[in-house]
């Protein structure tokens, strides 16, 4: 029988997954383990799910990742903020080891447009500062064709909103971060696959306003007290970081997201989460 992880933290991206990764990691959940020659941030996300050469790899792989080492016989957490977008692989790879109906999921979500400004800071902070040869197609989308970087208003032009258009299906792969905002049709394809006892909704204005209450309600998910507190991870700090403001690009992704977001609020309504989960949902302010 393969071990695999008991909690998964599923994203969203850019929604202050790595503060909660490593506080549960700190108060006792179990790394994953990184093999040579891997990224160091494995360490908190697998990409198990998203990258297929991983998932290729199969569940024995993927589950020898969370045998033993330290804290041997504490529950395992893999905290890939990319996973939000795979939800039927994770309940097949769950099904095939007996323990679709007792993984707990948890997801975090964001403002889709400060997450979006979030990402932007992200790919425009890395390809200021990574050698080139490190810079993946994922980075490039940030790139204009003399090799400068675009502004926000550009990315959201040419990158974001096309992005958000383009069905799943028929998109490579370079799309999918700017689709994590589209939080309805991905919680949708959870809600019809796992209990909803089972998934955790958090909101990211908590974290921001009362990092105290959302760590009360992981603990009471999880069935289990974690010791610390929730720091800041993950923070950009570039004085070049584009700060929110009343830009063309904030203005489209309104227009674009206010629907999507209303169908957020709606489907939470409609299917109740476990009890201490925030209810009515906070609106993105
Ligand atoms: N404790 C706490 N409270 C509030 N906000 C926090 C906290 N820790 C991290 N952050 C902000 O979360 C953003 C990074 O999110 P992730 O860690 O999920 O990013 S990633 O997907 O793993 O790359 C990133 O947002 P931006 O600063 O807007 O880019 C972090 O600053």
């Amino acid at each position: 029988m393969v071990h695999l992880p008991s909690v998964q933290l599923i994203g969203a991206q850019k929604a202050g997954t790595s503060a909660i990764a490593e506080w549960l990691f700190e108060g006792g959940f179990r790394r994953p383990r990184v093999f040579d020659g891997e990224p160091w941030y494995y360490r908190k996300e697998t990409h198990f799910f998203d990258i297929d050469w991983n998932f290729h790899m199969g569940i024995d792989h993927y589950a020898s990742r969370f045998e033993d080492g330290i804290n041997r016989g504490a529950p395992a957490l893999d905290a890939t903020p990319d996973t939000l977008t795979f939800a039927q692989r994770v309940h097949d790879i769950y099904q095939a080891a007996g323990c679709a109906t007792t993984v707990k999921i948890i997801v975090i979500l964001r403002d889709p447009i400060a997450r979006e400004l979030s990402l932007y800071n992200h790919l425009a902070y890395d390809c200021r500062s990574l050698d080139s040869s490190k810079l993946s197609g994922w980075h490039k989308q940030v790139i204009r064709p003399d090799n400068s970087i675009m502004s926000f208003d550009e990315f959201v032009r040419n990158v974001s909103l096309p992005a958000l258009a383009t069905d799943e299906s028929e998109d490579h792969g370079l799309g999918r971060s700017s689709r994590h905002g589209l939080y309805a049709s991905h919680l949708q394809d959870w809600f019809k696959l796992f209990d909803r006892s089972q998934i955790l909704v958090l909101s990211y204005d908590e974290l921001c306003k009362n990092p105290h209450t959302l760590q009360e309600r992981i603990q009471s998910f999880l069935g289990r007290i974690v010791p610390g507190r929730l720091s800041r991870k993950n923070c950009n700090n570039s004085p070049q970081k584009v700060q929110m403001s009343s830009c063309e690009g904030r203005h489209r992704l309104e227009s674009f997201m206010a629907p999507h977001n209303e169908r957020l609020y709606q489907l939470l309504e409609a299917h109740t989460g476990p009890p201490m989960e925030q209810r009515p949902f906070p609106r993105f302010a």
